[in-house]
Order: C-alpha cells, then sequence, then structure tokens
C-alpha cells in the first residue's frame, strides 16, 4: 500500500528554516574563506643561488608575511642542487650557464604560491670558481654571468641581481650563518669563529682577541643591536679542488723525466698505494693559481704510494712561510691575529673528515688514523666503498691531509686548541613558528650566502635581502 506523505517543501516554516540554514552555511563558508586566506597567504619567500666552484644550489626561504612578534622565522623551506658542475665551468658555453639551472628554478616556480611569485626576490652570489674565471677571461666571466642573469630575468620571479662576491663578503656570510644558526647572535654568549673549505677558495673569521693590522682583513657590522668587529680571510686557490692542483704542479715540476720519449711518474704519497693513473698535465695546470708550463699537452703517469708523513711534507710546499710583513701571518705573508675561541668547520672540512669519521678525535689520533687510512691499498679503499664516486674516493687521503695541513701549519690550531674546532654540517633552519621560545632544529646541508638571509628575517627580509648583496650598507661603512 502507498503512503502518501505530505511534501514538506510545501510547507512554509520548512522554507524559512531551510533558507535560515543555508544563508548560515553562506555566511560561515564566507567566514572561513576570508580567515583562511590570510592563513593562506601567510608566508613571503626569497630565492638565492649560491653558485659555488664545484656546483650551484639553490635556497628558497620563507617567512610569515606579518611579523607579530620578534622571533626568528626564516625557515630554509627548500633547497635544489643544480645539476653538473659550477657555473664557472661553462667558460667556453655560457648559454649553457644560464639553461643549467632551468629545473631547479622550475621546481622553484612549484614550490612558491603563484600569487607570491612576482614579489619573490631572487639572487645569485657566485664564489670563487667565477674569480678565477675573472682573472684567466674576464670576458668569458661576463658572459656566463650574463647567462644566468638572463635566465633568472625570465622568471616570474622578482630579479636582483646575479654578481661575484667578494672573499671578505663570503667570510662574514659564513660567519653571520654559524652564529645564527647557533643562536649566537641573540645570546649574550660569545661568539663562534667559522672555517669555510670550498673547492677553489677557503676562508677562516673569527672575533680577534688582537687589534688587526691590516685593513683588507677586517669587517665591522651591526646585528640585533650588537656590534661586531672581525678578522676575516679568504685564501683563493686553497679551497680543496685547486689546492690538489697546486700541489700536484709543484711535485710534477720538480720531477726530473727519466727521458725524452716516456711520461714522467709522479709518485704521489697523497694517493693510495695501487693507484695508478695516466694523466694529462692539463687537468693540472688549467688553473689561474699557477704559472702556465710547457708541458701542459704532455702526459703523466699518477702513481698513488700512500705515505701520510710525506705527503703532508708535499703539501706543506704549496703554503709560504717565509715571509711576514706584520707581527704575525697565517701564510702568504697574510696577517692573522693567533686564532682564539671555538670555531665552527664546514663545507669541505666537514664533508672530508665527516666521511673519513674523524671529527671527534685529538689531533694525536686523528694523525695516526689518517696515516693509516692513507696507506690502505686503492683496492682495498675502492671495493670498501663501492658507491661512492671513484674521483672523490681517490681524493680523501689528500683532502684530509690538506685539512689538517691548512688548519695546523697554516692557521697555527695545535693540539691543545684543536678540540675547539667542531666540524659541522651546515645546516637547515627549522624555526618553529608562532613559539615565544624559538626551537631550532637542524637538518643536512645548506650554504652561508643563503642562509645568511635568514640573519635579517627578524629585522625585515626584504631590507636585508637587499643588504646582503649591497654589502656597504651593512658592512664597512
Ligand atoms: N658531499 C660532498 C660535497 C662536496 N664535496 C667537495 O667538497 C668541495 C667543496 O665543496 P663546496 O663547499 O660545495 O665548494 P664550492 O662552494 O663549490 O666552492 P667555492 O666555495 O670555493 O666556490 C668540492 O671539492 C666538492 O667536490 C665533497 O667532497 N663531498
Ligand atoms: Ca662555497
Amino acid at each position: 500500500m502507498e503512503v502518501k506523505v505530505k511534501n514538506p517543501w510545501h510547507r512554509p516554516v520548512v522554507i524559512f528554516l531551510a533558507c535560515v540554514i543555508t544563508a548560515g552555511i553562506i555566511i560561515m563558508v564566507a567566514i572561513s574563506v576570508v580567515q583562511y586566506k590570510p592563513l593562506h597567504q601567510k608566508y613571503k619567500y626569497g630565492i638565492v643561488l649560491d653558485a659555488g666552484s664545484s656546483h650551484t644550489s639553490v635556497f628558497i626561504y620563507e617567512w610569515p608575511a606579518e611579523k607579530e612578534n620578534n622571533t626568528g622565522m626564516v625557515r630554509q623551506k627548500h633547497t635544489c642542487n643544480v645539476q653538473g658542475k659550477g657555473i664557472s665551468s661553462y667558460s667556453d658555453n655560457p648559454m649553457g650557464a644560464g639553461t643549467s639551472l632551468k629545473d631547479c628554478m622550475e621546481e622553484a616556480k612549484q614550490k612558491i604560491p603563484a600569487h607570491r611569485h612576482h614579489e619573490t626576490p631572487v639572487y645569485l652570489g657566485a664564489t670563487a670558481g667565477m674569480r678565477l674565471l675573472k682573472m684567466e677571461n674576464e670576458e668569458a666571466s661576463e658572459k656566463v654571468l650574463d647567462s644566468v642573469a638572463r635566465s633568472l630575468k625570465d622568471l616570474p620571479f622578482s630579479y636582483q641581481g646575479a654578481r661575484i662576491i667578494s672573499g671578505q663578503e663570503e667570510g662574514a656570510f659564513g660567519w653571520i650563518t654559524v652564529n645564527y644558526l647557533s643562536e649566537n647572535l641573540r645570546k649574550p654568549t660569545g661568539t663562534l669563529g667559522a672555517l669555510d673549505l670550498g673547492g677553489a677558495s677557503t676562508q677562516i673569521t673569527f672575533v680577534p682577541q688582537q687589534e688587526i693590522e691590516s685593513h683588507d682583513n677586517s669587517i665591522d657590522f651591526r646585528l640585533y643591536g650588537n656590534d661586531y668587529h672581525l678578522y676575516t680571510h679568504s685564501f683563493l686557490c686553497y679551497g680543496k679542488d685547486q689546492a690538489l692542483k697546486l700541489s700536484m704542479g709543484k711535485k710534477i715540476e720538480s720531477t726530473p723525466k727519466a727521458d725524452e720519449t716516456h711520461p714522467i711518474e709522479l709518485r704521489d704519497p697523497c694517493f693510495h698505494p695501487g693507484y695508478n693513473f695516466t694523466r694529462t698535465a692539463q687537468t693540472v695546470f688549467n688553473t689561474p693559481c699557477m704559472k702556465k708550463v710547457k708541458m701542459a699537452n704532455e702526459n703523466f703517469f699518477h702513481v698513488g704510494t700512500g705515505n701520510w708523513s710525506q705527503c703532508r711534507q708535499s703539501i706543506r710546499k704549496i703554503f709560504n712561510t717565509s715571509y711576514c710583513p706584520y707581527s704575525r701571518c697565517s701564510f702568504n705573508g697574510v696577517f692573522q691575529p693567533s686564532v682564539s675561541g671555538n670555531f665552527g668547520a664546514f663545507s669541505a672540512f666537514f664533508f672530508v673528515m665527516d666521511f673519513l669519521k674523524l671529527t671527534n678525535d685529538s689531533l694525536d689520533l686523528t694523525k695516526q688514523k689518517l696515516a693509516t687510512y692513507c696507506s690502505t691499498p686503492w683496492k682495498e679503499i675502492a671495493e670498501t666503498h663501492p658507491h661512492i664516486n671513484k674521483k672523490y674516493l681517490s681524493e680523501y687521503c689528500f683532502s684530509a691531509t690538506y685539512i689538517l695541513t691548512l688548519l695546523e701549519d697554516g692557521y697555527k690550531f695545535t693540539s691543545n686548541n684543536w678540540n675547539d674546532i667542531s666540524f659541522i654540517k651546515k645546516r637547515k633552519l627549522t624555526i618553529v613558528l608562532d613559539e615565544a621560545d624559538v626551537v631550532v632544529q637542524t637538518t643536512p646541508k645548506s650554504l652561508h650566502q643563503a642562509e645568511v638571509i635568514a640573519v635579517g628575517a627578524v629585522a625585515d627580509v626584504s631590507e636585508y635581502l637587499h643588504a646582503i648583496f649591497q654589502i656597504p650598507s651593512i658592512f664597512g661603512k
């Protein structure tokens, strides 16, 4: 039997209620949309490209659009490593430098909300690889910079510049980053010195306990209301890749040729026994860090002998400690006050010492372990680490010996203050927002030009972004 139900929609009261409910829903949705919008628009963004000698990294930063409290608020949202080598390797094909950035910049477009694109500043800072290219071939370096600039200007972001930063700036950024990460700048505690080892240059920066005798090594700036007076020096050609060339070049030059028909045999204590490759001299001498030699087109045999103390002796030869026009020097006639306080050593200092598990020992034990490592046959090393790039793997004995020699003979660290050096991974800032207590957590690898942006975020990121690459506004004046 069919039950007849009266259609409820015909009843005025029900219609009225339905209208009220619908209106309520609409209002609620409208309110939540309006409230959600600022939430959605909560962040602003900045992009920095750190164009190093060995590779380029793209960093995306985010920070709250409205700064309500005074906490450190910048977060590294995303990092992208550009495929291939650094931009300075494109000297023969400048267009390739710009093109190489495309994939990472496409990622940046995905990571940053479209409505923020046009106001997102993008900077590129190039370091020692481009400094060397500029010395060698200024026109080529300009073409490379033009190419990356063009590629960045093609994007929807707000292009701010692409330039080679100075060694002093690089040193200062490294120091600021290390101290920002450890929150030292906003605590009354002491600061941490910074040791940065790149592929083509190395920087040392710290608060000195004595007067700085050379103007070039002094930087002054103010951060969070505190004035800092720092010693800094950047040694061009003393990054680990260039130092290897310097050291091999010196050995090749002093190796006599057995006869005209046979290539030179370079017996190299910094490479493992059983390591034996033929190379062209070009791979060693293709740098403005050394005088050009006639033999650049010739081959030589590179033969490892794996002897740590001889390796150290050979590396010492690239440091000139025979003259010093100041009260004291590191090497090559460069003024340096005695190292004091704690230091954070990052980039290749960390990559190398971490790989060899040498980050926590006394100086003596480090040397003993390294001596054993260097004398280990190449075959055994290669079998133990089948997945590590063979070129990198073959160089760890040299690199670690170089690091010890640079720190001990170069910067004058001793077994007494060796443990004042912490080998630190550069860290990604993940700062918990909206908390009175700012929590800084850290995750792997990032680079300093980029991270220094974070420092300014507390005051005003956009202004600071500008300040970073317009150095007189924060330094020197
Ligand atoms: N996981 C890694 C990453 C890098 N490297 C090496 O460490 C050196 C320094 O790397 P990096 O600090 O990235 O140097 P760049 O910034 O490219 O060089 P520079 O600062 O001198 O311009 C390079 O020889 C690089 O090949 C390494 O051994 N292990
Ligand atoms: Ca670097």
